[in-house]
């Protein structure tokens, strides 16, 4: 899969900004230097989700984060309604239940279902203190191998899990990595976290970024800088 595609197409900018009038600006500031953006709780909660149309209309591509996990039925009926909207990817919790329910609904919209493994921000700790009897890794492997089963279109993983999953997804499966930190950036509540040119290396497809373009003093340098550590890791 990412092979084909080029350096800057494999970073996606998350959008977790506070207002439409927030997030257009930093678009109009990135400009050319990203091609695929996230629009996640606080973006979409604050009116966002018609910025998805516009992105693609205007020929970037976006991926829907809701991270949706809820009884069957309404995972599928929530599907439905967001696949009418042009997006690109859409994330769900990795619950056998809500993956089947998500992947059944998807139809042929394009749009394509992410399960989220274990969120980056959790250890092995996180993990049992929320009642799980697995650790990151165990939990991660166990939900890789129920998404493949289920059919689902990529996994969100942390980098650090991305060689052992390629190992067992195989090249079909996108592999979507947040917990991306730039040597020297603020890493807040992420645990599980690589470079960019480390999370390349191990396998990711995609690089979800947020606060380390965001929050940047010039979000277009971060971005580029990204992009360019992205490119010479796939060489
Ligand atoms: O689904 C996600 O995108 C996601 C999953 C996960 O396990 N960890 C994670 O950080 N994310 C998202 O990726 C983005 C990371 O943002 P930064 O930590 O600011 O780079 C946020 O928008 C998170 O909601």
């Amino acid at each position: 899969m990412s092979e084909k595609l080029a350096a800057r197409d494999r970073m996606i900018v998350a959008l977790d900004l506070p207002s439409v009038d927030a997030a257009e600006a930093m678009i109009a500031k990135l400009g050319d230097s990203a091609s695929f953006y996230k629009i996640g709780y606080q973006l979409a909660y604050a009116g966002g989700l018609p910025m998805v149309r516009r992105l693609a209309d205007a020929g970037k591509k976006v991926f829907v984060d809701l991270k949706l996990h809820d009884i069957g039925n309404t995972v599928a009926r929530g599907v439905e309604s967001l696949s009418a909207l042009g997006a690109t990817f859409l994330t769900v919790h990795a619950y056998p239940q809500t993956m089947k329910a998500a992947v059944a609904a998807r139809g042929d919209s394009g749009l394509k279902i992410l399960a989220v493994t274990v969120l980056t921000s959790y250890d092995d700790a996180d993990l049992q203190e929320a009642g799980y009897r697995l650790g990151v890794r165990e939990l991660v492997e166990q939900r890789a191998h129920q998404a493949q089963d289920i059919g689902i279109d990529g996994l969100v993983c942390s980098p650090e899990e991305a060689a052992h999953l390629r190992g067992i997804v195989g090249p079909s499966i996108a592999l979507v990595t947040p917990g991306i930190r730039p040597a020297g950036a603020a890493v807040g509540d992420q645990k599980r976290i690589m470079t960019p040119a480390r999370a390349i290396m191990a396998g990711a497809d995609y690089l979800v970024v947020g606060r380390p373009i965001v929050e940047a003093a010039d979000p277009k340098a971060a971005a580029d800088a990204i992009v360019q550590e992205i490119a010479t890791a796939t060489v």
